[in-house]
């Protein structure tokens, strides 16, 4: 029987992203997304092709930090509404998402990537609390670190958590991994008939406030000028294609 508690061996150190476009990346994981058919939970199928896809960036040298979103599990927001003191509700929504960061990263070195969970909020025994200098050695050695429990601060949302640590890490882009294919004139969801931006200004999503993203998370991304990219997970394919330097989704910078 094989050792569960043994982490994969090192890999023979990938070369460097030779073609890749970008060299450190911060990718943020939809938590809704990872309930796949269902309507609640964690999709095993789901975490298995992600982590093949994010195995594909690993070997080719890209730098992969991520963060996972909760709304599979519980939302501070959604709790509140069904009568939840809010800051218990954020509590349990950034929890939500060190579940969903050890399921992944579960996946990942079922698939023998090398990872790590870091959080923001100190759990000793069960992942590392979150240091950013050690969260960059990790990357520079080629393991892949999930950054969980968002900000660690009540009312944010892990789309800031995710800008946040992409600006902290000094990645090249945010990219943002969803259900819809990039943002849209308005909610694709709800409207069939929307129009897809291939590019955007942070200005003109804060302006005809897109609720793709979080005007917070957008507002940190333009005081730092860091390029974001929305894309759908559910493509095959994608996420290498977009590292690339391929045309997927939308792209939000400065212009
Ligand atoms: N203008 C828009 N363009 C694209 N998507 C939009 C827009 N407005 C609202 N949306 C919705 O935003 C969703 C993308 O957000 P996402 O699924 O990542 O949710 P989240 O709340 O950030 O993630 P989580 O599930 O982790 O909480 C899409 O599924 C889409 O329905
Ligand atoms: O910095 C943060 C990040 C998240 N939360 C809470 O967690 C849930 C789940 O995150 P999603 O971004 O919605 O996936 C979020 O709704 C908040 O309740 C937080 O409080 N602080």
């Amino acid at each position: 029987m094989s050792d569960l508690t043994a982490t994969p061996e090192r890999p023979a150190k990938p070369e460097r992203a030779a073609k890749s476009k970008y060299k450190r990346i911060l990718l943020k994981l939809s938590g809704e997304a990872l309930t796949g058919d269902a309507e609640f939970g964690i999709d095993p199928q789901v975490l298995d092709r992600m982590a093949l896809e994010i195995g594909q960036l690993v070997g080719i040298g890209v730098q992969v930090g991520i963060v996972v979103g909760g709304g599979n599990l519980f939302r501070g927001a959604a709790l509140h509404e069904a009568g939840m003191e809010r800051v218990t509700g954020d509590h349990m929504g950034m929890l939500a998402t060190v579940m969903n960061a050890l399921a992944m990263r579960d996946a990942l070195e079922r698939s023998n990537i090398r990872s790590r969970v870091m959080s923001a909020i100190p759990m000793s025994g069960v992942v590392e609390h979150y240091d950013r200098r050690t969260g960059i050695r990790y990357l520079t050695s080629g393991d892949v670190v999930l950054f969980s429990a968002g900000t660690g601060n009540p009312f944010f949302t892990t789309d800031s958590a995710a800008c946040l640590r992409g600006i902290e890490i000094d990645a090249d882009v945010v990219i943002k991994a969803t259900k819809v294919d990039g943002v849209y004139d308005r909610d694709p969801v709800k409207h069939p008939e929307a129009q897809k931006y291939e590019r955007l200004t942070y200005d003109e999503c804060l302006d005809q406030k897109l609720g793709v993203m979080d005007l917070t998370a957008i507002c940190l991304v333009r005081d730092h000028d860091m390029p974001v990219r929305v894309f759908n997970m559910n493509k095959p394919g994608a996420l290498l294609n977009l590292v690339m330097g391929g045309k997927e989704g939308t792209l939000i910078d400065r212009g």
